[in-house]
C-alpha cells in the first residue's frame, strides 16, 4: 500500500479594515455572518489561523518545518495561497511589501522556509552532499514568463512571447528555457527571491494597492548525495505558489488591461477550481481539466499527484466579500478530500542495487545453513565408516576367536536377531542413499544459484541499458517536442507532402504542365510495360517502395529534422543569454 496523504488544508482569517462597509440591513448581515461560521466549523479544516496570528504562529501552526524536513528526505513538496484579492495571500507567503513590490518586513513563509531548508542542510552536512537550484516564473495572462530571466536585472518589460511548455513522458509539465540558478547559501536564495519579486506584475485597485495580477511559482530543488554510499542520490522540490486573487470587476473598480487580467486570472482560477471539484469527488470519474489552463497544468503533481502539498485558504471576512470567502472555504473543503501519494525520489537505479544487495543476503544465509547441514551429514557418514573401518580391524585380529564365538552364537541365537540385524543394515544403507541424494541436491541447487546471480548481473546491465536509452529517447523527444505540435507543424507545411506525393503519382511532371509529346511517351511507355511483364513487375516494385518511402518516411524525417534545428537554435541563444546573465549577476 503506497502512503496516501490527504492535502492538508490552513484557513487564514485578515481583518480587513477598508473604506467599504456593508450596506444593507443588520439582519440579513448577521445571518451571512453566522452561515460563514458554521461553514467554517463543520469543515473539518487542519489549522484555523485566528486574525490575531502572526506570521511565525502560521508558519509553526501550518507544521512548515515538517514539510521543509519531507523535501530534504526526498520528496516533492508544494505550498500554496488561495483566496480572493487582498485577502493576504501574499502577505502570508512573502510578507510585507514595499512600494517596489519587494517583501521587507514580517516575513512570510517563503523566507522562513529558504532559512529553515539552509538549517537542515548544515545539521545533514557531514552524511550527504546538497546542491540547491531555483527558479522564479510568473503566469500572466495564460503566458509563462521568468521572472529571473537575463531582463530581470535592470529594466525588466514584460517579453512578447512567453515561455513554451512541454509534456514529458513521466507526465509531467515542465517549462522550456527557465533559469535555473545554483544557490550556495540562504542568502543568495533570498536575493534571487526579491529580484524576482520586484519583476513580478502587480497593480493597484481599490481593494489592495499592490495587486498580484500573475500567479507566481518560486520552486528549490535539492540534490544531495549520500557521502558513504555515492550511489544513493535524492532529488526533490519545494514549490511556493502565490496565486493571484479571484476578483469581481465590481468590486475591484477595474478597467481596460486590467480588467482583462482579472478576467485571465478568473479564468485559470476556475479551471483550478474544476480540477478540485473532480478530485475531491471519488465516484467521478472524470478526467480533472489539467490541460485547460498553464496553472493547473504546472500543479498537475501538487495536487492529485505525488506531493505533499498544503493549501492556505485566506479570507477576508468583511461583509461585502461574504460570497468569495464562502467559496473559497467551499473549496478549501473540497481540496481537504484529495489524496496525494507522496514517493520519495530517490534514484530508480539505487532500488534494484538495494534490492539485490538484499537478494544477496538472504542467499548468503541460505547458503550457510546449507552448508552447516551437509557439516553434519558428512559427519554422521564419516563415523559410520570409522566405526565399519574399526570392526574390521577387530575381526581379522581375533578372526578365529570371533569365528569360533560367531558359528556359536549362531547356532544358539534365534531366527529375530538375524532379523534385526538385516533391518538395521537395510535402515543404515537407506540413511547413507538419502544423504548422498541431500548432497547431489545442494550441489544442484548451488549451481542453481550460480546460474540465477548471473541471470541477475545480465538483468542490471539490461536495465541500466535500458535507463540509458529512456534517458536518450527522452532527451530527444524533450528536444522534438510534443508529437501533437509536430503534427501541427507537419499540417502547416503542406506544399513540402503535397510536392513529394506528386513525384510519386506521376514520373516525370505534373499533368497540366503535359506536352502532347510526353503524353505519347507516357503511353508508349505503357503500351510497353503491357507487353513485357518482367519490366511491369519490376515498375511496380519500384512505385509501391518509392510510394512507402516518399509517403511516410521523407515527410517525418523533414519534419523533425526542422523541429531539430530550431532546438538548436533556441539553446544557443540560451547559453548565450545565460552565461551573459551569470556575468552580470556576478
Ligand atoms: N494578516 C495580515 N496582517 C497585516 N496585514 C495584512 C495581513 N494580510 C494582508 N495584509 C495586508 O493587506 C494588504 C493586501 O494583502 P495581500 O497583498 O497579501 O493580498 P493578496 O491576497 O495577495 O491580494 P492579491 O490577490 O490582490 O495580490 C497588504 O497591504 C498586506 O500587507
Amino acid at each position: 500500500m503506497q502512503n496516501q496523504q490527504k492535502i492538508r488544508v490552513a484557513v487564514r482569517k485578515f481583518q480587513y479594515k477598508n473604506r467599504l462597509e456593508w450596506i444593507g440591513n443588520n439582519n440579513k448581515r448577521r445571518e451571512k455572518q453566522k452561515k460563514l461560521q458554521v461553514t467554517c466549523k463543520s469543515s473539518r479544516f487542519d489549522h484555523v489561523l485566528p486574525e490575531t496570528a502572526s506570521q511565525d504562529q502560521v508558519y509553526k501552526s501550518c507544521e512548515i518545518d515538517e514539510l521543509v524536513q519531507s523535501v530534504i528526505d526526498g520528496y516533492h513538496v508544494t505550498v500554496f495561497a488561495y483566496g480572493q484579492t487582498g485577502s493576504g495571500k501574499t502577505y502570508t507567503m512573502e510578507g510585507q511589501r514595499d512600494n517596489e513590490g519587494i517583501a521587507i518586513k514580517h516575513d512570510g513563509i517563503i523566507p522562513k522556509t529558504i532559512h529553515s531548508l539552509f538549517n537542515k542542510i548544515k545539521q545533514n552536512a557531514l552524511q550527504r552532499d546538497y546542491s540547491v537550484y531555483c527558479s522564479y516564473l510568473q503566469i500572466y495572462n495564460e503566458k509563462i514568463y521568468d521572472l529571473l530571466g537575463e531582463t530581470s536585472k535592470a529594466n525588466y518589460s514584460i517579453p512578447i512571447n512567453g515561455l513554451k511548455m512541454r509534456w514529458n513522458v513521466r507526465d509531467q509539465f515542465l517549462v522550456e528555457n527557465l533559469f535555473v540558478y545554483q544557490c550556495k547559501s540562504a542568502d543568495d536564495v533570498i536575493k534571487l527571491f526579491k529580484l524576482g519579486s520586484r519583476n513580478r506584475i502587480t497593480a493597484s485597485h481599490k481593494l489592495n494597492f499592490s495587486s498580484s495580477r500573475s500567479h507566481s511559482i518560486f520552486e528549490i530543488k535539492i540534490e544531495s548525495i549520500d557521502l558513504k554510499n555515492p550511489d544513493y542520490f535524492i532529488t526533490s522540490k519545494l514549490e511556493l505558489v502565490d496565486l493571484a486573487g479571484s476578483e469581481r470587476i465590481s468590486i475591484t473598480g477595474t478597467e481596460g488591461k486590467q480588467a482583462k487580467e482579472s478576467i485571465e486570472i478568473n479564468k485559470s482560477l476556475m479551471t483550478l477550481r474544476q480540477v478540485i471539484a473532480i478530485l475531491s469527488d471519488t465516484n467521478n470519474k472524470t478526467i480533472p481539466p489539467y490541460r485547460d489552463s498553464k496553472l493547473t497544468c504546472l500543479l498537475k503533481q501538487s495536487i492529485g499527484g505525488n506531493c505533499f502539498c498544503l493549501m492556505i485558504a485566506c479570507i477576508a471576512p468583511l461583509d461585502i466579500f461574504y460570497d468569495e470567502n464562502l467559496s473559497t472555504l467551499q473549496y478549501a473543503t473540497k481540496a481537504a478530500y484529495i489524496t496525494n501519494i507522496p514517493i520519495k525520489n530517490d534514484d530508480p537505479k539505487l532500488k534494484v542495487i538495494n534490492e539485490l544487495k538484499q537478494q544477496l543476503n538472504s542467499l548468503k544465509l541460505e547458503l550457510s545453513k546449507a552448508n552447516e547441514q551437509i557439516e553434519f551429514l558428512s559427519n554422521i557418514v564419516q563415523k559410520k565408516d570409522n566405526n565399519q573401518n574399526i570392526n574390521n580391524i577387530n575381526t581379522k585380529s581375533n578372526f578365529n576367536k570371533l569365528q569360533k564365538n560367531q558359528q556359536r552364537q549362531l547356532e544358539q541365537e534365534s531366527s529375530e536377531d538375524d532379523v534385526n540385524k538385516f533391518e538395521q543394515a537395510q535402515l543404515n544403507d537407506r540413511l547413507i542413499d538419502s544423504i548422498n541424494m541431500v548432497r547431489e541436491l545442494l550441489l544442484s541447487n548451488k549451481e542453481m544459484r550460480e546460474r540465477e546471480e548471473q541471470i541477475n548481473q545480465k538483468c542490471e546491465s539490461m536495465y541500466r541499458e535500458i535507463q540509458f536509452l529512456q534517458k536518450d529517447n527522452f532527451e530527444l523527444r524533450e528536444r522534438l517536442g510534443d508529437p501533437d505540435q509536430s503534427m501541427e507543424s507537419h499540417q502547416k507545411r503542406p506544399q513540402t507532402i503535397r510536392k513529394n506525393t506528386m513525384i510519386v503519382e506521376e514520373i516525370g511532371c505534373l499533368p497540366e504542365q503535359m506536352t502532347q509529346f510526353q503524353k505519347n511517351f507516357q503511353k508508349d511507355y505503357r503500351d510497353i510495360q503491357n507487353k513485357d511483364p518482367q519490366m511491369l513487375m519490376r515498375n511496380q516494385n519500384i512505385r509501391a517502395y518509392s510510394q512507402r518511402t516518399q509517403s511516410r518516411q521523407l515527410p517525418l524525417i523533414s519534419n523533425y529534422q526542422l523541429s531539430f534545428e530550431e532546438v538548436q537554435q533556441d539553446e544557443m541563444t540560451n547559453f548565450r543569454r545565460r552565461s551573459l546573465y551569470q556575468k552580470q549577476f556576478k
